[in-house]
């Protein structure tokens, strides 16, 4: 178990605090819900200079209409009560002053509202992939939960950031609002009947306006489902990968009319909510006029008693349409707001995550491998809802030895793997590094001594020299280091001969218009040739102490993978390697073989001492054997020396 006391740093992994990992956050888990306050904390952080620039102006554009509205109504009544030029200017200034800065402001704000987005993204976006590099372990990559959330976080740092357009909609809203207390308010001091009845016509077009936001956000959720389904099929048709399995399979138009189908279903909910909008704008658009038609009929009838001035018909009329568009506006902002907050939830739930493996709070240091690694009594399962991967697993690698490890698929050989290199901590039992818990050792150290090569291995749209370095950084300025890691896994003569050597893009994804015809941009190699290079990622960091090769050779011939394994023997002589492979030829000569049955150590020893045991290892062997026989008949029983199956094909 983790020990407790107090926090200290572990390189690249933050902070110890002893605590378990926090439970996985659901999608629909709301105790973190984010405020007004976090969006404008993070806008804060990011740009305040800018933030408080773009506020003033923002704030300040609510009062022009009811500026206006006052000027226009000062000109009106001077000018009818027979008013000198002297007494026109100072209203006529404001006017002309209100107008340039309502044509100018909106430009300048535009401006720092794009700065806003720019800095707040990168901020923002760094921040988010700081806090996923920070996951030491894989469980939070393979939960569906999880992805999801991630991936919606993804969008908040892509295009406009939520978190200013929370800010925005806030702006917005408190704008709307300066706007509709500003008209009210002129009203109140022109004529409490007009403001009564402009009041009066309002409130059915913020009730109205709600009640659309709220349908239009629920129809926005309910059709997300629909929407990623049109994206799957749509980056399914387009994607490289898929393109030969659905030619040869003739799926196309079937994918093509399930990506319609839900864009249909999309639309259709979004055309419901457009109808009851249109419906419901044309009453608002009627009443509005209903109102401001009695309004004026109303106000002209008093203006023309005397108890009102034809300045104040006009701050009537601008006064009615003003309120309902700031209202229509205040609405739209607020449901704005509310869409981005939900957003911005995913966006906190993944930065404030935390790491996802309990953590040491005085981590040990590790030291160099000397005695061995040491599984004890190891149980492991993904989750409470899956079966046991590992089930009681007990297994010593000594150091300096090549360890094999075989199995039938789904044995929990990968798993194991997963577990040495601590992406994943075991559910019962330790594994034990020289006698280290690894629970008690910062997981970045512990990867420091390792080097691997995993079943699923990764290909970089880099050049070939930056891709072998991925395995380590301190070789980009070490060709020597890279040419021999790329010698030692045979693929030295074909990096040499690319256009550019080791200088080649192995990628055609970042050509321009002007050298997009060149071949030399960049080169896409075999599948063969891509796992080489992954083994040449692997051999860059092998003075590493453990070096595991989880079924590094799948697209390569079993003469070769036999090579590649010999090489590494032979580099690593004194080094401590575990071999997974299906090929058991390839593996023969390993100082010990283990055999994993449904997640346990069913058999273990030398090649000759598991052939001679006549258990699963030696049914394996021989059937593998038989395969490469120029004979297709079974074996009758298990041979004692199976020929081997990597002697490519020229079997007895
Ligand atoms: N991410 C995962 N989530 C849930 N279950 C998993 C996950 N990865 C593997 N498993 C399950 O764990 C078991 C062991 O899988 P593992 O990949 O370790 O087997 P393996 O021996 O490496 O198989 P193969 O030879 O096919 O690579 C299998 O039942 C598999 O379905």
């Amino acid at each position: 178990m983790p020990s407790e006391s107090s926090s200290s740093r572990c390189p690249g992994g933050g902070s110890h605090r002893a605590s378990s990992a926090p439970a996985q956050e659901q999608p629909g888990d709301r105790s973190h819900r984010c405020g007004v306050p976090d969006a404008l904390r993070l806008v804060a952080r990011a740009a305040t200079g800018i933030l408080l620039l773009y506020t003033a102006p923002a704030l300040v554009t609510g009062f022009f209409p009811v500026v206006t509205a006052w000027s226009v109504k000062l000109i009106v009544d001077r000018l009818a009560a027979g008013a000198t030029v002297r007494e026109l200017l100072v209203p006529a200034l404001v006017l002309v002053a209100t107008g340039i800065a309502t044509g100018a402001v909106p430009h300048l704000a535009r401006y720092l509202r794009t700065e806003l987005d720019r800095r707040v993204g990168l901020f923002a976006q760094d921040r988010l992939f700081a806090s996923v590099e920070g996951f030491p372990g894989l469980e939070r990559f393979e939960n569906p939960d999880f992805l999801d959330r991630l991936r919606l976080a993804q969008q908040t740092v892509v295009g406009p950031p939520v978190a200013v357009q929370a800010l925005d909609g806030v702006l917005g809203a408190v704008r709307a609002a300066v706007t509709v207390v500003g008209f009210l308010g002129s009203l109140l001091v022109i004529s409490p009947p007009t403001m009564a009845l402009v009041l009066l016509a309002a409130v059915p077009t913020l009730v109205a306006e709600m009640l659309l936001s709220r349908r239009r956000a629920a129809t926005a959720w309910s059709i997300g489902p629909d929407e990623r389904r049109q994206f799957f099929y749509m980056g399914l048709l387009a994607n490289v990968e898929a393109a030969k399995e659905i030619r040869l399979f003739g799926t196309g138009a079937f994918l093509r009319s399930r990506m319609i189908d839900s864009r249909r279903s999309a639309d259709a909910a979004r055309r419901a909510v457009d109808r009851r909008e249109a419906g419901l704008r044309c009453g608002l658009g009627l009443l509005a006029a209903g109102v401001a038609g009695a309004g004026l009929l109303w106000t002209v009838g008093t203006a023309q008693g005397g108890s009102l001035t034809p300045g104040d018909v006009a701050v009537f009329l601008a006064a009615v349409a003003g309120v309902q568009a700031a209202l229509t506006a205040l609405t739209g902002d607020l449901a704005g707001t509310h869409h981005a907050l939900l957003l911005l939830d995913h966006y906190q739930a993944v930065v404030r995550a935390g790491p996802d493996l309990p953590r040491a709070v005085e981590p040990r240091e590790l030291p160099p491998l000397r005695g061995g690694v040491e599984l004890r009594d190891v149980w492991f399962r993904y989750s409470p809802d899956h079966p046991w991967a590992l089930r009681g697993v007990n297994l010593r690698l000594p150091a300096g030895a090549t360890i094999a490890l075989v199995g039938l698929n789904g044995s929990g050989k990968s798993t194991l793997v997963k577990l040495l290199c601590r992406f994943y901590d075991p559910t019962h039992g330790r594994i034990l590094w020289d006698g280290v818990d690894l629970r008690d050792v910062c997981p970045s150290e512990l990867r420091n001594r390792i080097s691997a090569v995993f079943q699923d291995y990764m290909e970089y749209d880099m050049t070939a020299a930056e891709s072998i370095a991925q395995g380590d950084l301190g070789a980009l300025g070490a060709p020597d280091r890279i040419k021999d890691a790329a010698t030692r896994a045979g693929v030295h003569a074909t990096l040499s001969a690319l256009p550019h050597g080791y200088d080649t893009l192995l990628s055609r994804m970042f050509f321009t218009e002007s050298d997009k015809k060149d071949p030399a941009t960049g080169v896409v190699l075999s599948g063969g040739q891509s796992q080489r290079l992954a083994l040449a990622r692997a051999f860059v960091r092998d003075r590493r102490d453990l070096m595991i090769l989880d079924e590094p050779s799948a697209g390569l011939d079993a003469a070769a993978e036999h090579e590649i394994h010999t090489s590494l023997r032979a580099h690593r002589k004194g080094g401590t390697s575990l071999l997974i492979s299906h090929r058991l030829g390839a593996v023969r000569d390993a100082d010990m073989i283990v055999v994993l049955e449904r997640g346990r150590v069913v058999e273990q020893g030398t090649h000759d001492e598991l052939l001679a045991q006549h258990a699963q290892y030696a049914r394996m062997y021989a059937l593998q054997a038989a395969g490469y026989r120029s004979s297709t008949a079974p074996p009758a029983t298990v041979p004692s020396q199976a020929p081997s199956p990597t002697s490519g094909g020229k079997g007895t």
